[in-house]
């Protein structure tokens, strides 16, 4: 269901953060669309994670506005409607995986069998009862992503989910994702893999805290003449540093991509 005029789940506009002494995020204003995959793509630094801090409501903001299905990021309406899955696992590591996921079912005031039904989603049914502890990476990871997913929330914030994943997880977690985008839910999923690119419905190129596009797949490649979305993204930071140093050379000739604080 839609839940604001347009059909967008996420409206970011002019967000500003400063984190310590660093404008990490100048101005910046993204759209994430209802019920699609949107990828959040971008060199280490860019912004991602500030950007999803934002997001769910957990960051300071120096300017700008943030709703989330409508309503301010972070208000209390949303706190059932948003999930949220940090880089850095949340998860006991001394509890099993259902200790865990049902410690989140709880918080939330779940029950039922929604507890099986995430541990299921993230495909970890045979290690349900095994302690976090002594999992693997990949099953402490996912295990981490099935107490995001307990409440079944509208809208999945996912801050890197696949990394140190190998490929057929990832694979699966990105079917997963897509399920869950055909079921309704927005799915908002930062990336170091470009291939992960073609699994997303709209990809978002962040770069020093500057959108560097926001488009399809098939329009960034249209738009750079490259042959994916790796080379894609490389042409575009090329872009846009010679635009820099054409700002740079000549700061009197218009504010360009360089006017920000
Ligand atoms: N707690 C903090 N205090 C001050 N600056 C921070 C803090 N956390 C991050 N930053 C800075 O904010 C900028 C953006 O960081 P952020 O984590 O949002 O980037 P990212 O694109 O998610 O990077 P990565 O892909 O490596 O996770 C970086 O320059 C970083 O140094």
């Amino acid at each position: 269901m839609t839940n604001n005029a347009d059909g967008d789940a996420i409206v970011v506009e002019n967000l500003r953060v400063v984190r310590g002494a660093r404008t990490v995020l100048p101005g910046l204003s993204i759209r994430v669309p209802h019920g699609e995959v949107v990828g959040l793509l971008g060199p280490s630094g860019g912004g991602k994670s500030t950007l999803m801090r934002a997001v769910v409501g957990v960051q300071v903001v120096a300017g700008g506005r943030v709703t989330v299905l409508g309503e301010d990021a972070g208000s209390p309406a949303l706190r059932h409607r948003v999930g949220y899955l940090t880089q850095a696992p949340s998860v006991y590591r001394d509890l099993s995986v259902r200790h865990n996921v049902g410690y989140f079912a709880r918080v939330l005031g779940i029950g039922g069998d929604a507890v099986d039904r995430a541990i299921a989603a993230v495909d970890l049914t045979d290690h349900a009862n095994a302690r976090v502890e002594n999992l693997s990476g990949g099953q402490e990871a996912r295990a981490n992503l099935a107490c995001t997913l307990v409440g079944d929330p509208e809208v999945l914030v996912l801050d890197e989910p696949t990394v140190g994943l190998d490929p057929v997880l990832r694979r699966d977690l990105w079917e997963l994702f897509r399920r869950l985008a055909a079921a309704g839910r927005t799915v908002l999923v930062s990336s170091h893999v470009m291939d992960e690119a073609v699994r997303c419905d709209r990809l978002i190129l962040l770069r020093d805290g500057r959108v560097l596009s926001d488009s399809t797949l098939p329009e960034l490649l249209e738009m750079t003449g490259a042959v994916d979305a790796e080379q894609a993204f490389l042409a575009l930071i090329d872009a846009a540093d010679a635009a820099d140093a054409a700002d740079a050379a000549h700061p009197a000739e218009g504010d360009g991509l360089g006017g920000a604080a």
